[in-house]
């Protein structure tokens, strides 16, 4: 299975709407891939802290519109990373959505762990509070967001409710990138899971974007890496790798059993 990560630089001086535009069209130039995924609040911008309340979209808005459309044409699943959501009781969340290849949404995910290091976002944002796994064609899929990688608990749950594939947009700052590196490949070594991590690129309010979108296997191989600058990140994988990786050495298996049997 083809996927597609596609590392979107956010530039301070672009306008949300050319920012739309400019992706449509780098996604409609994309041949034979069956998932594309996009980061982190890329039409926004995840520094652009102040525009956030402007720039708040419902799931009918300008961000998902075109990525429906877009999956729709292509006959792709698409996780257009995040946007802000503006939800009906006036609270904003960082949402990232799934897109089937009849452009509906498949899954939804509201960012749990909101980050206030360094960033509004936290005091701007209101954390969610569930965490979908979807059965998919291709595997047991979740989507989460760039600072829940730091979070084991929050994996377990992942791995436990069956997820084999975990995407997770981000905007991963480039002063943290060994953070990011070693995260996304700790998580798919320890829970046997693929991940599919696509980064931001380039420079917003003055932050460094990490780049460096990365897919690993659940054996910790890193299929692929993009470098630091806004590109396409092409790879090949094959999902039926989760059960025979979990098969031939138990970890998942072995983990769950432990637990089960603990005493005081
Ligand atoms: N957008 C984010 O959640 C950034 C997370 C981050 O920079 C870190 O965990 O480090």
């Amino acid at each position: 299975m083809k996927i597609a990560l596609v590392q979107v630089a956010s530039p301070d001086s672009e306008t949300r709407e050319d920012r739309i535009q400019r992706v449509e069209a780098i996604l409609r130039g994309i041949n034979g891939a069956e998932l594309i995924v996009l980061p982190e609040l890329w039409s926004a911008g995840y520094f652009h802290f102040d525009e956030y309340e402007a720039l708040a979209e419902t799931l009918t808005g300008p961000t998902v519109t075109m990525c429906s459309r877009v999956a729709k044409d292509l006959g792709v699943y698409l996780h257009l990373g995040s946007i802000i959501e503006a939800g009906d009781d006036g609270r904003l969340s960082n949402t990232s959505i799934l897109l089937g290849p009849d452009g509906n949404v498949v899954h939804t995910y509201r960012k749990i762990h909101v980050f206030g290091y360094q960033s509004k976002e936290a005091s701007l944002l209101t954390a969610g509070s569930s965490l979908p796994v979807v059965r998919l064609p291709f595997g047991a899929v979740a989507g989460i967001t760039c600072y829940d990688l730091r979070f084991p608990g929050l994996w377990m749950e992942l791995s436990g409710r069956g997820a084999g594939i975990v995407i997770v947009p981000a905007a991963w700052p480039a002063a943290r990138r060994e953070h990011w590196r070693l995260l996304t490949t700790a998580r798919a070594l320890e829970h046997q899971i693929f991940v599919i991590a696509c980064n931001a690129a380039g420079t917003q309010e003055g932050v460094e974007l990490g780049g460096h979108s990365r897919v690993v296997d659940p054996a910790g191989n890193v299929l692929a890496e993009a470098d630091d600058a806004e590109s396409v990140l092409l790879v090949d994988i094959d999902p039926l790798q989760v059960q025979a990786v979990r098969s031939e050495f138990p970890v998942i298996g072995d983990r769950l059993a432990a637990y089960d049997t603990l005493t005081v």
